[in-house]
Protein backbone atom coordinates (compact mmCIF):
# COMPACT_ATOMS: atom_id res chain seq x y z
CA UNK A 1 0.00 0.00 0.00
CA UNK A 2 1.22 3.08 -0.86
CA UNK A 3 4.01 5.12 -1.84
CA UNK A 4 6.64 3.65 -4.97
CA UNK A 5 10.12 3.05 -4.25
CA UNK A 6 11.23 5.92 -6.61
CA UNK A 7 9.66 8.32 -4.43
CA UNK A 8 10.43 6.40 -0.92
CA UNK A 9 14.40 6.81 -1.97
CA UNK A 10 14.41 9.82 -3.01
CA UNK A 11 16.53 12.19 -0.85
CA UNK A 12 14.94 14.95 0.99
CA UNK A 13 15.95 18.25 -0.86
CA UNK A 14 15.67 16.84 -4.23
CA UNK A 15 13.65 16.52 -7.13
CA UNK A 16 12.74 14.52 -10.23
CA UNK A 17 10.03 15.43 -13.04
CA UNK A 18 7.16 13.65 -14.15
CA UNK A 19 4.90 14.29 -17.43
CA UNK A 20 1.23 14.97 -16.95
CA UNK A 21 -1.37 15.22 -19.39
CA UNK A 22 -4.76 16.92 -18.92
CA UNK A 23 -6.88 19.26 -19.76
CA UNK A 24 -9.12 20.59 -17.28
CA UNK A 25 -12.23 22.32 -19.11
CA UNK A 26 -9.96 23.50 -22.01
CA UNK A 27 -8.26 26.14 -19.92
CA UNK A 28 -4.56 25.28 -20.51
CA UNK A 29 -2.18 23.15 -22.23
CA UNK A 30 -2.73 19.39 -22.37
CA UNK A 31 1.46 18.12 -21.57
CA UNK A 32 3.18 19.74 -18.33
CA UNK A 33 6.42 18.84 -16.95
CA UNK A 34 5.88 19.10 -12.81
CA UNK A 35 9.07 19.44 -10.72
CA UNK A 36 8.12 17.11 -7.61
CA UNK A 37 10.51 17.89 -4.97
CA UNK A 38 10.65 16.02 -1.75
CA UNK A 39 10.19 17.84 1.49
CA UNK A 40 10.50 15.61 3.97
CA UNK A 41 10.37 11.77 4.25
CA UNK A 42 8.46 11.32 7.98
CA UNK A 43 5.87 11.83 6.37
CA UNK A 44 6.61 11.33 2.41
CA UNK A 45 5.31 14.90 1.42
CA UNK A 46 6.10 16.39 -1.80
CA UNK A 47 5.81 20.14 -3.70
CA UNK A 48 4.50 19.84 -7.11
CA UNK A 49 5.86 22.74 -8.76
CA UNK A 50 3.24 24.36 -11.23
CA UNK A 51 0.79 20.83 -11.99
CA UNK A 52 -2.04 23.66 -12.40
CA UNK A 53 -1.65 26.40 -14.78
CA UNK A 54 -3.50 29.97 -12.97
CA UNK A 55 -5.92 29.52 -15.66
CA UNK A 56 -7.05 25.94 -14.38
CA UNK A 57 -7.13 27.57 -10.89
CA UNK A 58 -9.20 30.27 -11.57
CA UNK A 59 -11.77 27.70 -13.50
CA UNK A 60 -12.11 25.79 -10.07
CA UNK A 61 -12.30 28.69 -8.28
CA UNK A 62 -15.02 29.79 -9.97
CA UNK A 63 -16.93 26.86 -10.35
CA UNK A 64 -16.85 26.16 -6.73
CA UNK A 65 -18.20 29.78 -6.45
CA UNK A 66 -21.42 28.67 -9.03
CA UNK A 67 -21.68 25.33 -7.45
CA UNK A 68 -25.14 24.89 -9.21
CA UNK A 69 -25.78 28.30 -7.54
CA UNK A 70 -25.42 26.89 -4.24
CA UNK A 71 -23.38 29.03 -1.64
CA UNK A 72 -20.25 27.57 -0.71
CA UNK A 73 -20.87 26.23 2.82
CA UNK A 74 -19.73 27.59 6.16
CA UNK A 75 -17.53 24.93 7.42
CA UNK A 76 -18.54 23.67 10.98
CA UNK A 77 -16.60 24.60 13.70
CA UNK A 78 -16.29 21.66 16.44
CA UNK A 79 -14.89 21.84 19.84
CA UNK A 80 -13.38 18.40 20.55
CA UNK A 81 -14.05 19.20 24.09
CA UNK A 82 -10.49 21.14 25.91
CA UNK A 83 -9.56 24.26 24.64
CA UNK A 84 -6.41 23.34 23.42
CA UNK A 85 -7.63 22.75 19.66
CA UNK A 86 -10.10 22.69 17.56
CA UNK A 87 -10.42 20.02 15.19
CA UNK A 88 -12.14 21.88 12.22
CA UNK A 89 -11.93 25.11 9.92
CA UNK A 90 -11.99 28.22 11.29
CA UNK A 91 -13.21 31.16 8.94
CA UNK A 92 -13.70 29.02 5.76
CA UNK A 93 -16.21 27.84 3.17
CA UNK A 94 -16.08 24.81 1.43
CA UNK A 95 -17.34 23.00 -1.35
CA UNK A 96 -17.11 19.96 -3.45
CA UNK A 97 -16.70 19.17 -7.27
CA UNK A 98 -17.92 15.69 -8.28
CA UNK A 99 -14.99 14.58 -10.07
CA UNK A 100 -17.48 13.37 -13.33
CA UNK A 101 -18.75 16.86 -13.69
CA UNK A 102 -15.53 18.38 -14.67
CA UNK A 103 -13.78 17.65 -17.88
CA UNK A 104 -10.07 16.51 -17.02
CA UNK A 105 -10.55 16.31 -13.47
CA UNK A 106 -10.77 12.48 -13.21
CA UNK A 107 -7.59 12.75 -15.69
CA UNK A 108 -5.81 14.38 -13.46
CA UNK A 109 -6.65 11.87 -10.37
CA UNK A 110 -6.23 9.13 -12.19
CA UNK A 111 -2.36 10.62 -13.33
CA UNK A 112 -1.44 11.81 -9.67
CA UNK A 113 -2.70 8.34 -8.60
CA UNK A 114 -0.35 6.46 -10.83
CA UNK A 115 2.21 8.47 -9.67
CA UNK A 116 1.95 8.36 -6.07
CA UNK A 117 0.15 4.83 -5.69
CA UNK A 118 1.49 2.63 -8.32
CA UNK A 119 1.19 -0.15 -6.16
CA UNK A 120 -2.68 0.33 -5.74
CA UNK A 121 -4.38 -2.88 -7.11
CA UNK A 122 -6.88 -0.73 -9.19
CA UNK A 123 -8.00 2.51 -9.84
CA UNK A 124 -11.43 3.10 -9.36
CA UNK A 125 -12.29 6.55 -8.91
CA UNK A 126 -15.89 6.15 -7.72
CA UNK A 127 -14.05 4.19 -5.09
CA UNK A 128 -10.13 5.53 -4.37
CA UNK A 129 -10.72 9.06 -4.67
CA UNK A 130 -13.01 11.50 -3.18
CA UNK A 131 -14.72 14.09 -5.13
CA UNK A 132 -12.48 17.36 -5.45
CA UNK A 133 -13.18 19.75 -2.05
CA UNK A 134 -12.61 23.22 -2.59
CA UNK A 135 -12.18 25.35 0.37
CA UNK A 136 -12.04 29.49 0.81
CA UNK A 137 -10.62 30.82 3.78
CA UNK A 138 -11.19 34.24 4.77
CA UNK A 139 -8.03 36.37 5.94
CA UNK A 140 -7.23 34.92 8.80
CA UNK A 141 -9.25 31.77 8.60
CA UNK A 142 -7.13 28.17 9.45
CA UNK A 143 -7.29 24.74 9.92
CA UNK A 144 -5.81 24.00 13.21
CA UNK A 145 -3.37 20.58 13.78
CA UNK A 146 -5.17 17.08 12.74
CA UNK A 147 -4.69 14.18 11.02
CA UNK A 148 -6.04 13.30 7.54
CA UNK A 149 -7.04 9.84 8.39
CA UNK A 150 -9.01 7.31 8.77
CA UNK A 151 -9.12 5.82 5.42
CA UNK A 152 -7.30 8.85 3.40
CA UNK A 153 -3.91 7.15 2.37
CA UNK A 154 -2.97 9.67 0.38
CA UNK A 155 -3.54 13.92 0.68
CA UNK A 156 -3.22 15.83 -2.54
CA UNK A 157 -3.73 19.34 -1.42
CA UNK A 158 -3.89 22.05 -4.64
CA UNK A 159 -2.97 26.03 -3.68
CA UNK A 160 -5.32 27.72 -5.97
CA UNK A 161 -4.27 31.22 -5.45
CA UNK A 162 -0.68 30.95 -4.06
CA UNK A 163 -1.39 31.17 -0.38
CA UNK A 164 -0.42 28.12 1.37
CA UNK A 165 1.31 28.04 4.38
CA UNK A 166 0.58 24.69 5.85
CA UNK A 167 2.64 23.52 8.55
CA UNK A 168 4.09 19.79 9.27
CA UNK A 169 5.01 20.51 13.02
CA UNK A 170 6.47 16.32 13.27
CA UNK A 171 8.09 16.32 9.43
CA UNK A 172 11.22 14.26 10.12
CA UNK A 173 10.85 14.68 13.57
CA UNK A 174 12.63 11.94 15.85
CA UNK A 175 10.46 9.27 17.03
CA UNK A 176 8.07 10.39 20.27
CA UNK A 177 8.15 13.81 19.16
CA UNK A 178 4.45 14.05 19.09
CA UNK A 179 2.89 12.57 22.12
CA UNK A 180 0.14 10.05 21.65
CA UNK A 181 -2.13 9.51 24.48
CA UNK A 182 -5.56 7.45 24.81
CA UNK A 183 -6.41 7.43 21.01
CA UNK A 184 -5.95 10.99 20.59
CA UNK A 185 -2.79 13.10 19.87
CA UNK A 186 -1.85 15.57 22.65
CA UNK A 187 -1.30 18.64 20.41
CA UNK A 188 -0.83 21.36 23.36
CA UNK A 189 2.49 21.80 22.46
CA UNK A 190 2.20 23.02 18.51
CA UNK A 191 -0.91 25.95 18.62
CA UNK A 192 -1.33 26.86 14.75
CA UNK A 193 -0.26 30.17 15.47
CA UNK A 194 1.42 32.95 13.07
CA UNK A 195 3.64 34.02 15.61
CA UNK A 196 5.23 31.64 16.90
CA UNK A 197 8.72 29.88 15.12
CA UNK A 198 7.46 26.18 13.41
CA UNK A 199 9.33 23.23 13.82
CA UNK A 200 9.02 20.80 10.85
CA UNK A 201 8.19 21.87 7.41
CA UNK A 202 5.82 24.59 5.74
CA UNK A 203 5.01 24.87 2.80
CA UNK A 204 4.98 28.26 1.72
CA UNK A 205 6.00 30.84 -1.32
CA UNK A 206 4.10 28.49 -3.19
CA UNK A 207 2.68 29.99 -6.74
CA UNK A 208 -1.06 29.32 -7.80
CA UNK A 209 -1.24 25.84 -9.13
CA UNK A 210 1.74 24.20 -6.87
CA UNK A 211 0.33 21.36 -4.85
CA UNK A 212 1.56 19.26 -1.70
CA UNK A 213 0.84 15.48 -1.88
CA UNK A 214 2.05 13.67 1.41
CA UNK A 215 1.04 10.01 2.82
CA UNK A 216 -0.70 9.47 6.04
CA UNK A 217 0.55 5.79 6.84
CA UNK A 218 2.75 3.57 6.69
CA UNK A 219 3.30 0.59 3.77
CA UNK A 220 2.02 -1.40 6.52
CA UNK A 221 -1.40 0.23 7.07
CA UNK A 222 -0.54 1.79 10.42
CA UNK A 223 -0.59 5.70 10.74
CA UNK A 224 1.86 8.02 10.07
CA UNK A 225 1.39 10.31 12.97
CA UNK A 226 4.07 12.90 11.78
CA UNK A 227 1.53 13.79 9.33
CA UNK A 228 -0.31 15.99 11.29
CA UNK A 229 -0.75 19.46 9.77
CA UNK A 230 -2.55 22.64 9.89
CA UNK A 231 -3.24 25.39 7.76
CA UNK A 232 -1.80 28.44 9.41
CA UNK A 233 -4.15 31.54 9.90
CA UNK A 234 -3.99 32.63 5.72
CA UNK A 235 -2.43 36.00 5.74
CA UNK A 236 -5.08 36.86 2.57
CA UNK A 237 -7.97 34.98 1.41
CA UNK A 238 -7.11 31.93 0.42
CA UNK A 239 -7.83 28.98 -1.96
CA UNK A 240 -7.30 25.17 -1.72
CA UNK A 241 -8.75 22.24 -3.24
CA UNK A 242 -7.98 18.42 -1.95
CA UNK A 243 -8.15 15.14 -3.40
CA UNK A 244 -7.92 12.59 -1.13
CA UNK A 245 -7.13 8.87 -1.95
CA UNK A 246 -8.04 5.75 -0.48
CA UNK A 247 -7.12 2.34 -0.71
CA UNK A 248 -8.96 -0.27 -2.22
CA UNK A 249 -8.72 -4.11 -1.49
CA UNK A 250 -8.15 -6.03 -4.47
CA UNK A 251 -11.51 -7.55 -4.03
CA UNK A 252 -13.45 -4.16 -4.47
CA UNK A 253 -11.40 -3.95 -7.75
CA UNK A 254 -13.47 -4.00 -11.18
CA UNK A 255 -12.69 -3.67 -15.07
CA UNK A 256 -14.57 -0.11 -14.95
CA UNK A 257 -11.83 2.20 -15.38
CA UNK A 258 -9.50 -0.38 -14.18
O1 LIG B 1 -5.39 24.77 4.54
C1 LIG B 1 -4.40 24.07 4.62
O2 LIG B 1 -3.28 24.51 4.35
C2 LIG B 1 -4.54 22.64 5.09
C3 LIG B 1 -5.90 22.04 4.81
C4 LIG B 1 -6.04 20.66 5.35
O3 LIG B 1 -5.23 20.18 6.08
C5 LIG B 1 -7.21 19.81 5.03
O4 LIG B 1 -8.09 20.30 4.31
O5 LIG B 1 -7.27 18.66 5.47
FE1 LIG C 1 -5.63 18.08 6.46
Amino acid sequence: MGISEELDLMPKGTSLHKEFSFTLENAGPNNRTVEIQKLSQRPPLFLLKGILTPQECEVLMDCALHNNGEPLQVAKTRNKGGTNFTDYRVGSQMTWIPNYTMQGLKDLARQVHATFLPHEPCFHPRESVEDLQVVHYDPDGRYNLHHDATLRILTVLYYLNGVSDTWFPCADAPEGRFVKRQGAIDFANYSATSNTSHSGVVASQVQPGDAIAFYNYFQDATIEWNAIHAGLPATSDKWIATHWYHHVAPRQCTNENS
